[in-house]
């Protein structure tokens, strides 16, 4: 039960049903209050509001009304009870109503999906990134995908025509080869993107690491404002990986401390912890690296993932880091230091959150068509000038991904492409 319940009617029956309940039909998408009426014994069924939205400037595309009753189930259940009886009516099926905006070309499948994952969205973080898929937002950079294919297409399919003017081909493959490789990055940036959106939704992962006994435990502990983790003067404390959850201004984060990092150990089980360290600094998505002044070693080179270098122990009497790369001096100890480096880790978080926000790609279904995409792309761009042909089919494949990824599969589009730069061409 709620305050008021809608029910929604799309279709060519929509606003003859509208003026047989009501009377005369409302000026379009004002609300209007109407008593709702048996359309045979003129019985009041309820008293609300009426929208109506012609088509195709609708949800649906199609004629589309709108009645906000009082939400009680006697009241809903008669006016359906009144509607399922009336010629042309039945009840949608789940999602139809999306089904038909895809259908009659308002909106993409992808954005079809974000309609539906607004729909189960439990989490704000959710909530943002389903609506922007819904609105669009991720249909609009793969649309531009899909342009610069199409366009590029075309300009192979036309320099096939003039195969045997070996300058003209050459030209257009070194053309070509340049807005592949553009779009190629752009595509594979957005896949990144959409691993970090999945991993969003545990947490950002961030991972404190450095040499035995620079004060990883300790800092963890600070951040955490708790004993997560043992601390001791003994080098190699932590053996096994720690995590602990928090939120950064409502971005959830798994903070992870881990088995301190030297070249070369004895110990077996240390051995086990620095693998599982390795490992963890693999899957970050952040890595906090701390030095002290007794070991100012730094990150391993091989690192891909983000990485913030900070000083620890910035109490005891040594000679500043200046020069190793460190940016920033804290004393886990005392907590100097600590506001300025939480708020540069806090603002890097925040930066990736905002951009998995707005990720392109979050279904599998969309990672697995893009990367489809991608490998046709690369072998597009892989083909030599006598080869245009080969080029062009490798080209018609990623589009023909393309269109598995909107929804929309259309050779007319390549078609007037072709014949656009038929006519620029000659
Ligand atoms: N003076 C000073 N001592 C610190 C600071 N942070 C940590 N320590 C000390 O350094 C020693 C090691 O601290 P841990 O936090 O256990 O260091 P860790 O990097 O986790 O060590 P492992 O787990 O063994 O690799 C302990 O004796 C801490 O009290 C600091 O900011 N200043
Ligand atoms: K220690
Ligand atoms: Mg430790």
């Amino acid at each position: 039960m709620a305050g008021i319940a809608v029910i929604r009617l799309s279709g060519k029956a929509a606003f003859a049903t509208v003026t047989s309940l009501t009377g005369v039909l409302p000026a379009p998408r004002k609300a209007v209050r109407r008593t709702f009426r048996h359309p045979d014994t003129r019985e009041a069924l309820d008293d609300g509001l009426l929208v109506t939205f012609p088509g195709p400037h609708s949800f649906t595309g199609e004629d589309v009304a709108e009645f906000h009753l009082h939400g009680s189930l006697a009241v809903v259940r008669a006016m359906l009870d009144v509607l399922s009886g009336m010629a042309g009516l039945r009840l949608a099926e789940p999602g139809e109503f999306t089904k038909r905006a895809f259908r009659n070309d308002r909106m993409d499948l992808v954005a079809a999906e974000g309609v539906g994952d607004l729909i189960r969205a439990r989490t704000e973080r959710q909530r943002k990134q389903a609506l922007h898929h819904a609105l669009g937002g991720a249909s609009q950079v793969i649309e531009g995908w899909r342009r610069d294919l199409i366009a590029t297409l075309g300009r192979v399919e036309a320099a096939v025509d003039f195969a045997d003017e070996a300058d003209v081909a050459q030209a257009t493959v070194e053309d070509v080869r340049r807005r592949l490789d553009d779009l190629i990055s752009r595509m594979r940036t957005a896949l990144a993107e959409a691993d970090r959106a999945a991993s969003l939704r545990d947490g950002l992962k961030v991972v404190l690491a450095g040499s035995p006994n620079v004060g990883k435990s300790s800092l963890l502990n600070r951040l955490a404002q708790r004993e997560a983790a043992i601390v001791s003067a003994i080098p190699g404390t932590t053996r096994d990986v720690i995590e602990v959850t928090m939120e950064f201004s409502g971005v959830p984060v798994i903070l992870t401390d881990t088995a301190g990092l030297r070249p070369e150990t004895e110990d077996e089980i240390e051995r086990i912890g620095m693998d599982r360290t390795s490992r963890e600094l693999a899957s970050a998505d952040i890595v906090v690296w701390i030095s002290a002044p007794e070991d100012r070693s730094g990150p391993p080179a091989e690192l891909d993932s983000e990485t913030l270098w900070i000083e620890n122990k910035s109490d005891l009497a040594g000679n500043s880091p200046e020069g190793t790369g460190a940016q920033y001096r804290i004393s886990a100890k005392t907590g100097e230091g600590m506001a300025g480096f939480f708020a540069a880790l806090e603002e890097r978080v925040l930066r990736m959150a905002a951009h998995a926000e707005s990720a392109v790609l979050i279904r599998s279904r969309h990672k697995q068509i893009s990367s489809s995409c991608v490998e046709n792309l690369l072998r597009a761009s892989a083909q030599s000038a006598d080869h245009l042909e080969l080029m062009a089919e490798s080209l018609r494949a990623a589009a023909y991904d393309m269109g598995r990824l909107t929804g929309r599969i259309d050779v007319e589009d390549i078609l007037d492409s072709i014949f656009r730069d038929f006519c620029i061409g000659k």
